[in-house]
């Protein structure tokens, strides 16, 4: 699905992978761990381009991403965020469609699948709802939503539970979970969460000192 080799990225001087790979299986439910700083949130924006590697090689789907407009790959890409991200002056179905709108989908399908997907995160009666109104976990909900708009092959989730209670955490760790197996998607979930990295099939990765190590299946 998505393949790293040799990669190296810097801020000036400050060196946060070295001749790092990477790889991620069609259908892997991974979780990458890694010290605070240790380049986690880099290694996600290097493989949804937010930003580029300064050396080595990175491919989606056997095609380099340097090749892949932004739109396309945005579109093959969800993102969640630790900070959910939304516009907190546009309601809950406004923040998902816009999703769609970006990619040029007709407003009628990009409408029946942002219906579906609010139903599916157990939220259709947040609908016209504003982010402020809602409590975090469903905040990240939506966003969660408005990340599946677009139907992507590959979800990856920045500390998805980092702003989150114990408890609500747990919550949006299953929904991810069932979402992978449901809409079959490729997963890469930051986290420092015990019970996600005991999760079973779950792959797990280790950043540390700018390299990247499968550890095993647990
Ligand atoms: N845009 C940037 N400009 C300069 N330095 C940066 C930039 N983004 C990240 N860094 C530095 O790169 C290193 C890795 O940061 P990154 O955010 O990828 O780590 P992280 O593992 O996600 O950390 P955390 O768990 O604290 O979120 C840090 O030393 C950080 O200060």
């Amino acid at each position: 699905m998505i393949q790293m080799s040799k990669v190296t990225k810097r801020y000036g001087s400050d060196v946060v992978l070295q001749n790092a790979d990477f790889h991620l299986e069609t259908g892997d439910f991974a979780v990458l761990q890694g010290l605070s700083g240790s380049g986690k949130s880099s290694l996600l924006k290097l493989l949804y381009r937010e930003t580029e590697a300064d050396e080595g090689d990175i491919r989606f789907r056997q095609i380099p991403i340097s090749q892949i407009l932004k739109h396309v790959l945005r579109r093959e890409i969800g993102v969640v965020f630790q900070a959910y991200r939304l516009i907190e002056q546009k309601t809950v179905f406004e923040n998902i469609i816009l999703a769609g709108r970006a990619v040029g989908t007709p407003m009628e399908e990009i409408e029946r699948e942002a219906m579906r997907l609010l139903e599916r995160v157990g939220l259709a009666d947040k609908k016209t709802a504003f982010p402020n109104s809602l409590s975090g976990g469903q905040q990240q909900r939506v966003a969660i939503a408005r990340a599946l708009l677009n139907k992507p092959g590959l979800l990856l989730a920045d500390e998805p539970t980092g702003n989150l209670d114990k408890e609500t955490a747990a919550d949006i760790l299953q929904l991810l979970k069932e979402l992978h197996e449901e809409e079959n998607m490729t997963m890469l979930i930051v986290t420092h969460d015990e019970l996600l990295l005991k999760q079973q099939h779950a792959k797990i990765w280790t950043i540390e000192d700018g390299r990247l190590h499968e550890q095993a299946f647990s």
